[in-house]
């Protein structure tokens, strides 16, 4: 039996009882609106902010609002088991933090209280490649917690194979590919506001303590910064690779990999055909093709077409329990969060984001006993409807 996260509530009514409330909203759907009340406008569009009109961001959202739950009686659903195994590793709940770089953007603690509350939880902690932590000071603060590690892949093997190695070393055991930001989407917000934290090497941390690819600048980054950035933004954009690429990067990690930003069933086949271990249907949270069929609906036909044989993962709009439901019902193993620990963070450090984190669970193991299950792994299409 994991832990029963939905004692959250019952800790939250009793602290309310002696006067207190929790320390901001536990609506994930309202977040977004009590960061922006503490975030600088650059930083808070950034993360907030999707590619273009945002219809991506928006359809996102709108289709999770077309599944409803169907919830069953009398199903003895008092006791919930959450856990799940996700590429071998026994997970507490079938969630994890999705990568996000330049953290240090919304706080000074950056991914060190993102990667400690997650161990805090159980829950992996997908590192990115853009932290504004090194390697090895997230992997410090994730202590014994779970981390996977997700890659910007540079074009220059010999960088990529020091950053693996790095990682592995430093014990993060998954490592995700994301194959959908080779270039940033067009994302008016930052333009508008003349704000790319990129370049204030906000997310160079990986880069910068790396000896190979300082060994590939003139002066260390310390001495010309500007030059050693837009070195690592020439190394990471830009792509010249196609599927024959993959061989490389199973000979430099001896775990699990995974691919992120599928969305089109011919490319989730394709990595099937490749021998990957598994997929993140995204679509980045709307922020890279504005226009983008939501992450969601992409993801039963993915599932039905490579759902036995490799682990299928979902990201993009998830804010809720019933948003985490839903995605399990239509196929997914677990999925990842992305903007709401990020607000979390923004709004409290570390016990932010384990606030976020937690009324999530919470929300996702009450919603889960009352519809009337008493566990993840069953969930299926029958339990869900199409709205209108
Ligand atoms: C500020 C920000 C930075 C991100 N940085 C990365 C990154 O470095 N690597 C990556 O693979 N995805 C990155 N993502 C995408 C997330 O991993 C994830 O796909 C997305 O946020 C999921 O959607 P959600 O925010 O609606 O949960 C970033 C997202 C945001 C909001
Ligand atoms: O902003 C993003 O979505 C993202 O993936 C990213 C890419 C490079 C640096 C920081 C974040």
């Amino acid at each position: 039996m994991s832990e029963r996260f939905g004692h959250y509530q019952s800790e939250i009514y009793l602290q309310g009882y002696g006067g207190a409330t929790p320390m901001f909203t536990t609506d994930g759907a309202r977040l977004e609106e009590a960061a922006e009340r503490v975030l600088d406008p650059g930083p808070f569009a950034y993360v907030a902010g999707g590619a273009g009109t945002g219809a991506t961001m928006r359809a996102n959202r709108e289709a999770f609002d077309r599944w409803r739950i169907v919830p069953r009686m009398l199903t003895d659903s008092t006791e919930r088991d959450l856990s799940t195994t996700v590429l071998g590793e026994t997970l507490p709940a079938p969630v994890l933090f999705a990568p996000v770089g330049v953290q240090s953007i919304v706080h000074s603690e950056a991914e060190r209280a993102s990667a400690r509350a997650a161990a805090g939880l159980g829950l992996p902690f997908v590192m990115s490649t853009a932290s504004s932590t090194s390697i090895e000071d997230v992997a410090e603060a994730s202590g014994k917690g779970p981390r996977w590690f997700q890659l910007y892949w540079p074009n220059d093997p010999e960088v990529c194979g020091s950053i693996l190695a790095r990682a592995r070393a430093a014990g993060f055991s998954v490592l995700v590919v994301t194959l959908d930001t080779w270039s940033l989407g067009w994302r008016p917000c930052d333009l508008d506001n003349g704000y790319l934290p990129f370049l204030k090497a906000e997310g160079t941390a990986v880069p910068f303590s790396d000896p190979v690819f300082c060994s590939r600048l003139d002066a260390p980054p310390e001495e010309n910064e500007a030059m050693a950035v837009l070195r690592w933004i020439s190394m990471i954009t830009g792509t010249d690779r196609d599927w024959s690429a993959l061989p490389f990067l199973r000979e430099h990690w001896d775990g699990p990999i995974v691919l992120k930003g599928i969305q089109h069933v011919d490319d989730a086949r394709r990595a099937a055909e490749a021998g990957v271990d598994g997929i993140v249907v995204s679509n980045h949270g709307g922020r890279q093709v504005d226009g983008a069929a939501a992450s969601l609906d992409m993801l039963p036909q993915i599932a039905a077409a490579v759902g036995d044989r490799l682990e299928v993962l979902f990201d993009s709009g998830v804010r809720t329990g019933s948003d985490v439901v839903k995605a399990l019902a239509l196929g997914a193993k677990a999925v990842l969060v992305g903007r709401p620990y990020v607000y979390g963070l923004a709004l409290g450090g570390e016990q932010g984001v384990r606030h976020v984190m937690r009324s999530l669970l919470a929300d996702l193991d009450l919603t889960l006993g009352l519809s009337g299950h008493r566990g993840v792994s069953a969930l299926g299409p029958e339990a869900l409807v199409r709205g209108q």
